[in-house]
């Protein structure tokens, strides 16, 4: 492996500890801890994992947690009216609701339900907007944690070459429009994108956001380039275990690549630092208080 290996996890560990020194601040501020309301709908067993990492992990900073499990049937009506609850709720600075959600459910309506300066998860409308005008926007947390990442590996972005790999809203949109922020030169690209490996191979920053396992090959890279590896596809090893891998061939690309980030251990971690984050940014917003900087 010549690639030098992006330590999301330590990065994550290290922002979470930044989050629990600016929780107790803000307590002591505001009378009150920063509070993340936490909603699961159904019974989606990665949902589950992801859902309680996110809860352990909002107690060890400090925040407040409070978790609402939903059964599987629920209807969209209940959980509208959840939100309303949660939006008015004084004590809540974030609203995160666990997606998928069952087929009865709109997503995007629940969705456009939070309120804007609550949506830790940074999918309303309304911070989406703001993001793409380069307005103060509570950022999708994954594409945030990435840009951490980048810049701690590389500094300064602008007029680098950047390519996207996916164009959803929580992740390829958001994490082009963060680039673009940074001056680099973004292109996305997604299923119908001609001459993927030709277009990924002008790339000095790649971030994979595609959910095909291991997609992104040794000889789409340019060498050098940093390589960030946002998929997370569980596969079925040969002795009939699961496994982790990402949407980058990590030990391939990591014989070309500058620097690459692991999975697990990169993305992921980085996520969920970033969701105590954000709630601490709307804690201080809404109680009108200055944001720490370092956050
Ligand atoms: N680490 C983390 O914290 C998180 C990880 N993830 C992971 O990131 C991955 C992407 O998530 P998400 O954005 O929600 O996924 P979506 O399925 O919403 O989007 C996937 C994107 O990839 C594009 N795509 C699919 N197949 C190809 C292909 N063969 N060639 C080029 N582009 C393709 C799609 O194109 P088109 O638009 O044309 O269909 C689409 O834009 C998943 O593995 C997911 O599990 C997601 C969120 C958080
Ligand atoms: N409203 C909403 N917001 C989300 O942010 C959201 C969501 N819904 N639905 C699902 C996706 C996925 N996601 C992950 C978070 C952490 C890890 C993570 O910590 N992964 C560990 C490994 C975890 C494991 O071993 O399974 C790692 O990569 O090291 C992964 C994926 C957030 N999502």
């Amino acid at each position: 492996m010549t690639a030098r290996l992006i330590d999301g996890k330590a990065a994550a560990l290290s922002l979470r500890e930044q989050v629990r020194v600016a929780a107790g601040t803000f307590a002591q501020a505001a009378g009150r801890r920063p509070g993340l309301a936490t909603v699961l709908v159904g019974e989606d067993p990665a949902s589950a994992v992801y859902v309680r990492s996110k809860i352990k992990a909002t107690g060890e900073a400090g925040l407040e947690s409070f978790h609402h499990k939903l059964d599987d049937a629920t209807s969209e009506e209940d959980l509208l009216s959840l939100v309303a609850d949660l939006n008015a709720d004084e004590r809540v600075d974030g609203i995160l609701v666990q997606l998928p959600l069952p087929t009865q459910i709109d997503a995007a309506k629940v969705i456009d339900a939070i309120s804007p300066d609550k949506d830790v998860d940074g999918f309303h409308a309304l911070n989406a907007g703001r993001l793409a005008t380069g307005l103060d926007a509570l950022v999708p947390c994954t594409p945030l944690g990435c840009l951490k990442l980048l810049r701690a590996e590389l500094g300064d972005l602008s007029g680098k070459n950047a390519v996207v790999i996916g164009r959803s809203n929580i992740v390829g949109k958001p994490m082009a429009m963060l680039l673009i922020g940074e001056s680099a030169t973004v292109t996305v690209a997604h299923s119908r994108t001609a001459d993927l490996p030709g277009v990924v191979r002008q790339a000095d920053i790649v971030v994979a956001a595609v959910g095909r396992p291991e997609m992104v090959k040794a000889d789409w890279i340019k060498p050098g380039a940093t390589v960030i590896d946002v998929g997370i596809n569980r596969v079925l090893t040969d002795d009939g275990k699961g496994r982790l891998v990402g949407d980058v061939a990590f030990s391939e690309v990591s014989q070309v690549a500058g620097a690459i980030t692991p999975v697990p251990g990169g993305v992921g971690p980085m996520t969920i630092a970033c969701l105590l984050r954000n709630t601490l940014v709307a804690a201080h917003r809404r109680a009108g208080l200055t944001v720490p900087q370092e956050l």
